[in-house]
């Protein structure tokens, strides 16, 4: 399979006090052609800056290593290269999308604007939004064209905020935690709409969330992130049935089944982890899978 994303290395850090402070140590992460890959872990495991280094969205961010989309390093290239690929190369879609839209600008506008900076006419940039942001299921859309964000529902602003990442046909669309702000039947919605599209054009897919339940059902592969390094990736059926590291089985251990019983307390990921992480002092067993009861 093609790399679409390929990271390797991955450094990246921020001013401190003293002195500089890494918050990404060695990060190797794969996005092949076409796939959609789950960033997976606790907060503050570096999964943003990860995602956010490829853009370079960051201006306080120091960052080494090698980040190649489509074969072009972006690591130590010029501004305008990375400014290129934007919308192009890579969209973007955050959690907040009151905070991604423009408040004071028609919808219509800010979706057409990444077709019409690259040169398309405003004409054709307006017709080819109308049918995207119909393909994404708001009903009536050129009618709906020329709203302001505040006049739509946060799962409507949430499809805009994903049409103007996907208008210009991104090889690759990065989406952080897209739906953390929605309810749970918009965020199965919008989740299975990007799920669609992403098929539809062959677009690969980086996904950040907290949300096991979305993995399972979206992505392809899982890359899990500890303390700014990647502990585990696998394929998602492999990583599922038979994880690896004591983090992953204890995120995976934590997640509430409607089948399991419910007099039986959920392990947690300090139960494997304190005893991966001690594990030359004195080997313990880890509670057992979802069932240990206390
Ligand atoms: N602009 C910044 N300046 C300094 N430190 C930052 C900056 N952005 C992130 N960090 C730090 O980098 C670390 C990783 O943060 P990051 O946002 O990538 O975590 P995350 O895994 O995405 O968490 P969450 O799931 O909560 O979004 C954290 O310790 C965070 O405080």
């Amino acid at each position: 399979m093609t790399a679409l994303l390929e990271i390797s290395g991955l450094r990246v850090s921020y001013p401190g006090v003293d002195e500089p402070v890494e918050v990404v140590h060695g990060v190797d992460l794969v996005v092949p052609q076409g796939r959609k890959v789950a960033l997976v872990g606790e907060s503050g495991s570096g999964k943003s800056v990860t995602a956010r280094s490829v853009l370079q969205l960051d201006p306080d961010a120091t960052i080494a290593g090698s980040i190649r989309l489509g074969g072009q390093e972006l690591v130590g290239a010029a501004p305008k290269i990375v400014r290129g690929i934007r919308g192009s190369g890579a969209g973007l879609v955050f959690q907040d999308p009151l905070t991604s839209l423009n408040p004071v600008m028609r919808i219509g506008w800010q979706i057409m604007q990444p077709l019409v900076i690259r040169g398309v006419s405003k004409k054709e940039a307006r017709e080819r939004g109308i049918a995207l942001l119909d393909r994404l299921g708001v009903v009536n859309a050129a009618a709906r064209f020329d709203d302001y964000p505040h006049q739509f529902s946060g799962g409507m602003r949430q499809r805009v905020v994903i049409a103007i990442a996907i208008i210009a046909e991104p090889a690759l669309l990065i989406a952080d935690e897209p739906t953390t702000a929605l309810d749970v039947q918009v965020q199965a919605q919008v989740l299975e709409l990007l799920h669609e599209v992403a098929d539809e054009r062959g677009m690969g897919v980086l996904l950040i969330t907290h949300d096991l339940a979305i993995v399972a059902g979206f992505a392809d592969d899982v890359v899990v992130m500890r303390h700014g390094e990647v502990v585990e990736s696998a394929p998602v059926d492999e990583l599922f049935a038979a994880p690896k590291h004591p983090y992953t089985r204890g995120l995976l251990g934590a997640i509430p089944r409607l089948d399991s019983d419910p007099s039986v307390r959920l392990t947690s990921v300090a139960d494997y982890v304190d005893t991966f992480e001690t594990v030359d002092d004195e080997p313990a067993a880890p509670a057992a899978e979802n069932g240990a009861a206390r």
